[in-house]
């Protein structure tokens, strides 16, 4: 959208205050986070954030056919274009006959339904915000729509090898990563050195929490959005085809993939230890909003290998609500030299028990 048809949000402070309730609705990792950040970072990542969960939500809905899916997600690059005269209304009314009925709707089509709003507050942001958001975000719009049409004939994605994977996490979470890097590194003053440390580990932190979720969730991502993320060719290798991800005759050789996706998460767990090492704390950012979703993939990664069959029954593998307050009281009491200590303890057995959270 050009600067001049920006829309000025009609009630600014009235909207922020939506998007940040919005957020606590839509993602469990992100409401920790934006409320573990100060101000003003909580607020850019939390309109950054809605603005990416909106085409995520577009490229998630099953009952869209995916040639239409794909159309969207285009327009809402095009939204987010500022050489391009399409705007979020015109997103809005090619979204609108898609939404589920208002009683139905889901606090993610809430999102959705209500991006006029989630716009115009991202553009009240300064500028630099802004253009330190818009790219990444666009990139993942993009990325998203090849996906979506490359599998249209499928009826839902179906990767195939671990670089398609990978390729796939980088549109939907390294892309994330990038965004967080842009917001830190030109609000603060950093110098390249440690901007070019950052930008190469930031994909590789949104890499592991994107390969967590593919792992522990196989049995939703099947039954609900008829997406599996498994690679074929590692599925083929335990005779499970794709289709029968989560047949019960298939649950051992589904749970050997999981485990081994769990490994490949666990490949990305020092280049994101390397990025909180080196994380600027500027303008609001904190080290804890960081820390605790890495320590929390830490500790799903290791309920994921004791209970890999769990994310193929829909049975759930998750930390506990106990384990996750403890890890996050932890992340606010410590610093970047306790990160080694606490990823050694959280990988080993659950934090609430563990001798160390009494020090
Ligand atoms: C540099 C840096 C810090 C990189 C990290 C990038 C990042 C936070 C990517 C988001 C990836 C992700 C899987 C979020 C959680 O899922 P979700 O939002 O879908 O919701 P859930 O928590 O409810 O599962």
């Amino acid at each position: 959208m050009p600067d001049a048809d920006r829309p000025a949000a009609t009630h600014p402070d009235a909207d922020l205050a939506w998007c940040h309730e919005a957020v606590q609705g839509v993602s469990r990792t992100f409401a920790l986070t934006v409320d573990t950040l100060d101000e003003p970072m909580s607020s850019y990542i939390c309109l950054g954030y809605l603005v990416c969960r909106i085409a995520d939500t577009v490229e998630d809905a099953d009952h869209i056919a995916p040639d239409e899916q794909a159309a969207l997600l285009r327009e809402f690059d095009a939204a987010l274009d500022p050489a391009d005269d399409t705007t979020a209304a015109d997103f809005r009314d090619s979204v609108g006959p898609h939404l589920p009925p208002e009683r139905e709707r889901s606090e993610d089509w809430q999102v959705v339904a209500n991006v006029e709003r989630v716009f115009a507050t991202f553009e009240g942001l300064p500028p630099e915000v802004r253009e330190a958001v818009v790219p990444p975000a666009r990139e993942m719009a993009t990325g998203m729509a090849d996906f979506v049409e490359r599998y249209a004939d499928a009826g839902g994605l179906r990767i195939e090898t671990r670089s398609e994977l990978e390729e796939y996490c980088y549109y939907v979470a390294g892309t994330v990563g990038t965004l967080i890097t842009n917001l830190v590194t030109t609000l603060g003053n950093v110098d390249e050195e440690r901007t070019e440390r950052l930008y190469a580990v930031a994909e590789e932190f949104g890499l592991l929490l994107q390969l967590v979720n593919v792992a522990k969730d196989v049995h939703d991502d099947y039954t609900e959005e008829n997406n599996v993320y498994l690679p074929a060719e590692w599925l083929a290798e335990q005779g499970v085809p794709q289709e029968e991800v989560v047949a019960p005759e298939n649950r051992e050789g589904t749970a050997s993939v999981v485990s081994r996706t769990a490994g490949f998460a666990r490949g990305f767990l020092d280049g994101a230890q390397t990025y909180l090492e080196h994380v600027p704390l500027v303008e609001g950012n904190t080290l804890a909003a960081w820390t605790i979703p890495y320590l929390l993939a830490v500790g799903t990664l290791r309920e994921l290998s004791a209970h890999p069959e769990r994310a193929v029954t829909g049975e759930g593998v998750k930390v506990s609500r106990e384990e996750v307050f403890a890890v996050v009281t932890a992340a606010h009491q410590h610093g970047r030299d306790a990160l080694p200590r606490l990823r050694e303890s959280i990988a080993s057995e659950p934090f609430h028990t563990a001798p160390s959270t009494a020090d």
